[in-house]
């Protein structure tokens, strides 16, 4: 088994005129986790729904495990073990917190959408043992029959990474998990971050820099779509590049 999980490689992505990736080059070893960071408009999220099938690319490729997957849709890369949180909220609001990640762990099924699903004691045994396994993961088992939309922020990015969690991934790609999270939700989601950091591989888009650096095995910083640096979170703080294009400042 090779050790590089995902390999990206002269990949490009234009929008009109502006070109948001250009040329990047990187490679992600299979189990650890990896930040991307960058300025404004440095093509962060743009790399992320790249990565995700969410986007094509306009050159390039990107190979998961060794096989080509930039030609895939979204719910494909799920079947291959990649699945995605978001920072808009991705749940149903009225559903229960068991209810949406069941519905997560059936949307496996082509075409299962929540008019399909037919109530949690419907579900089989396996999969309502595999809800109850990531819901107590990402500690909501206090709130597994509360309706998502009475859930706090942090309770609901918790819930974020629960969905993704569901569809049983090799590779997790965490977009800014924890945006608007208080000093204690963003503990709490460190915490969760560790402990998901022993059984998946993790890439995770963050601004804060002091996650980035506490929960990083590896930072990628880019800049204009281009790879600026890519090392140890000590390897980066101290890379010249970098600092100049943060001017000394501490956020993405
Ligand atoms: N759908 C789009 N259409 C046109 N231009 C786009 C589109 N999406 C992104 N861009 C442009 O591509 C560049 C990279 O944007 P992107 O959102 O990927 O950066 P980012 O690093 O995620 O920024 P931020 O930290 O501000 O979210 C920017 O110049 C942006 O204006």
């Amino acid at each position: 088994m090779s050790t590089v999980l995902l390999e990206v490689e002269n990949l490009s992505k234009d929008f009109g005129a502006t070109r948001a990736i250009d040329e990047l080059s990187i490679s992600l070893p299979r189990g650890e986790v990896t930040s991307i960071i960058g300025p404004n408009g440095a093509g962060k999220t743009t790399l992320f729904n790249l990565l995700t099938g969410e986007i094509a690319p306009t050159s390039g490729e990107i190979r998961f495990d060794g096989d080509r997957i930039d030609d895939r849709s979204p719910s494909e890369l799920a079947r291959l073990g990649i699945s995605r949180s978001y920072q808009i909220n991705n749940f149903f609001p009225d559903l229960t917190v068991l209810e949406n990640i069941l519905i997560a762990t059936q949307s496996e099924d082509a075409g299962f959408g929540p008019a399909d699903f037919l109530g949690s004691r419907a579900a089989s045994p396996a999969a309502r043992e595999r809800a109850a396994d990531v819901i107590d993961t990402v500690g909501l088992t206090d709130v597994t029959d509360q309706e998502a939309s009475l859930l706090s922020h942090g309770q609901q990015r918790h819930l974020e990474v629960a969905l993704a969690l569901a569809l049983n991934p090799e590779l997790l790609l965490l977009d800014e998990p924890t945006a608007g999270m208080s000093p204690d939700t963003t503990a709490a989601m460190k915490d969760l971050l560790g402990r998901l950091s022993t059984e998946y591989t993790i890439v995770v888009v963050e601004h804060d820099m002091e996650m980035v650096m506490e929960i990083s095995d590896r930072v990628i910083v880019i800049n204009r779509g281009s790879l600026v640096a890519s090392g140890s979170p000590t390897e980066v703080k101290d890379n010249e590049a970098v600092q100049r294009i943060y001017l000394g400042g501490t956020t993405a």
